[in-house]
């Protein structure tokens, strides 16, 4: 059964005057149990679009049907079936972890003891029970998190959402929530989560969608979107300028596919890198072009994301580029 269904869903900000085309129709399903994640960069509408799916926005133009439940008509129901944690997490500081939870319980409409025993299974499941005393503001920023996502479990909900939900967090402390994921996955929950993290959305998702400018360009699963890109891609790092000599020099071999700019680098893409490698360089040498380093990869999903968005996800964040503050508001339905 799908679990999620989104049909040419739209929607507009305005900013100083100006209309911001945030979600530009947007058409998706999700089946029931799977995790799908929604990548793309800063700015692309993956926020916006995950709070129209949950409930939290209502859309410009376009259908929503959300765990069997038709939005904005049965938004109640829905609400008691999905979760939902937002970026800043939504734990209340003043009172202890297993208050917090006891009370999101009750908000959803579970008895006394219910609720109690649901929050303390929540805590167990995210691994946490041993907090459950504290105040959330003495946990560190993996644990506040996991709280967050407890609270989003705590009614059991068939469908979660979650907005980044290991933005900033260590390899560590990732990797714990990305088993936490994997958990709920076996649980048979429905995960939609958003990521700009190319690795996350590898490792963890069973399919996959680029957000890019308000619209999906490619999804499938990550193994489907990388068939299309076989071979490997090598990285050409030049700095700020030399990135169109480079390309000149490089895109008459014989052995190159395509070649495409980002920022600071250029990207090769070629049959068989080792092979390629010393034709690259002999290449570049003779233009009289100093790389500052060559990485060869198999090509991966950022080369799917930099062909159908003509810029790297991978390069951009490395370039620095920070996300704006987006405000979020957190729910946990
Ligand atoms: N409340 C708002 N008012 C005005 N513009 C908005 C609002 N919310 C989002 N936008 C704009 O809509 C576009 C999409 O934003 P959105 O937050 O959905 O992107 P995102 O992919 O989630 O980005 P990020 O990864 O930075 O969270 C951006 O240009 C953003 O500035």
């Amino acid at each position: 059964m799908t679990a999620i269904e989104a049909e040419q869903l739209t929607r507009s900000f305005r900013r100083r005057g100006k209309a911001v085309e945030a979600v530009r129709g947007i058409d998706l399903q999700v089946a029931e149990g799977e995790v799908f994640g929604f990548l793309g960069p800063n700015g692309a509408g993956k926020t916006t679009t995950v709070r129209m799916l949950a409930t939290l926005l209502q859309p410009d133009s376009g259908r929503v049907r959300v765990a069997g439940c038709e939005l904005p008509g049965q938004t109640r129901q829905a609400r008691r079936l999905i979760g939902y944690v937002g970026q800043a997490g939504g734990a209340d500081d003043g009172m202890p972890v297993l208050d917090n939870l006891i009370l999101q319980a009750r908000l959803n409409g579970l008895g006394r003891a219910e609720a109690r025993r649901e929050a303390e299974r929540a805590l167990t499941a995210v691994g946490l029970l041993d907090v459950a005393d504290r105040l959330p503001r003495t946990l560190s920023g993996g644990q506040r998190r996991r709280v967050a996502l407890a609270l989003g479990l705590v009614h059991r909900p068939r469908v979660l959402f979650l907005d980044e939900p290991t933005l900033g967090l260590d390899p560590a402390a990732r990797a714990a929530l990305w088993e936490e994921i994997r958990a709920l996955r076996v649980s048979g929950t429905t995960v939609f989560l958003t990521t700009h993290y190319l690795e996350e959305a590898d490792a963890l998702c069973d399919r996959v969608g680029i957000i890019d400018q308000g619209r999906i360009v490619a999804s499938g699963t990550p193994a489907d979107l990388k068939r299309g890109i076989s071979g490997d891609s090598v990285t050409v790092s030049v700095g700020e300028r030399g990135g169109e000599r480079v390309k000149e020099a490089l895109e008459r071999l014989p052995c190159v596919r395509e070649v495409r700019e980002t920022p600071g680098a250029v990207r090769v893409y070629v049959d068989n890198g080792a092979e390629a490698v010393p034709v690259l360089v002999r290449a570049l040498d003779e233009q009289g072009v100093r790389a500052a380093s060559i990485a060869v990869e198999s090509a991966g999903l950022d080369d799917v994301f930099l062909k159908h968005t003509g810029s790297s996800l991978r390069m951009s964040r490395a370039a620095g580029e920070e996300r704006p503050e987006t405000g979020a508001s957190s729910y946990a339905a």
